[in-house]
């Protein structure tokens, strides 16, 4: 089967994506192997995330975005994607709107398209009750700080101070002193499959500049260390936030780019900006 693809990233997070109102696919058909082909760097296109742009199965909804992490997985949620998803339907012609609302696995979020070419989605709300992460916290001595829970999570011997959030998608933020020295590539895989997380996490590093600016690496899961994560940006920002450490809005840096993030406090939305960019188009054969 030949798909035609735009390759795309939001801050160096970078996506294929595909549109599949115009092309005839049986998404459901396509297999792990055959999504992690299409986001290899040697053998396939190269991207963290492959999105699928469908048209959706319910009233009040303009698209349906289906989010596959490069190891072949179907996610829930995908910050830097829903940007990089509203630029490619405007540009394509699938829609004549700059705000649209679209149904992922996890909710509907409203990504809108600036003038100036910048996004900014409502991202909804976070959930930081653990047991919706799912993170099991059961026998750990969680202690607040603010209005945060803290929770020692065994990593490598060492108990490394956690904060759990769900974006739509599971968070294990961490605060270190700086993130060009933090030991990303060695716990990130740990905490991702870390057996009080079911289905796996996103791995957090935040290095706190001042109370309205962070640098933020990501151990994403299903993709290892990303240049940007939106949803991580979110959940890191939520988890400062509560701890009492940052005060929105926060600008966010990644090795890959700025974020910006505003959230007013429980039960409100997160809203989340910065950059969509169209690198080329192509035609592969999967
Ligand atoms: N890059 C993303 C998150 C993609 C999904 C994540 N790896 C997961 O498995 O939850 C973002 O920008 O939010």
């Amino acid at each position: 089967m030949k798909l035609k693809f735009t390759k795309m990233h939001g801050a160096g997070n970078d996506f294929v994506v595909i549109d599949a109102i115009n092309q005839q696919i049986d998404v459901d058909g396509i297999s792990a192997d055959q999504w992690q082909r299409l986001a290899d760097r040697r053998f396939g296109i190269g991207a963290d995330q492959i999105l699928v742009v469908e048209r959706p199965n319910e009233e009040g909804v303009d698209f349906r975005y289906r989010i596959f992490n490069n190891d072949g997985s179907e996610v829930e949620q995908c910050g830097n994607g829903s940007r990089a998803f509203v630029r490619f339907v405007v540009e394509k012609g699938l829609t004549q709107e700059r705000s649209i609302r679209v149904r992922t696995m996890s909710g509907i979020i409203n990504p809108r398209l600036e003038d100036d070419g910048s996004v900014t989605v409502d991202m909804g709300a976070p959930r930081l009750d653990p047991a919706e992460v799912p993170f099991d916290s059961a026998g750990l001595d969680g202690k607040p700080e603010g209005e945060e829970t803290l929770w020692p999570l065994p990593v490598g011997g060492e108990a490394t101070q956690i904060s759990v959030v769900s974006m739509g998608n599971p968070h294990a933020v961490q605060v270190v002193h700086n993130v060009d020295t933090a030991l990303v590539e060695q716990t990130g895989p740990l905490i991702e499959h870390h057996e009080r997380f079911p289905k796996r996490v996103n791995a957090g590093y935040m290095q706190v500049v001042d109370r309205g600016h962070i640098r933020l690496r990501v151990h994403e899961r299903g993709a290892g260390e990303t240049l940007a994560c939106g949803t991580g940006a979110c959940a890191a920002v939520v988890a400062g936030i509560r701890r009492g450490l940052l005060d929105s809005p926060v600008r966010v840096s990644a090795r890959g780019g700025e974020l910006s993030i505003t959230w007013a406090g429980a039960g409100q939305s997160v809203y989340l900006s910065g950059p969509a960019v169209s690198v080329f188009e192509g035609e592969v054969e999967i």
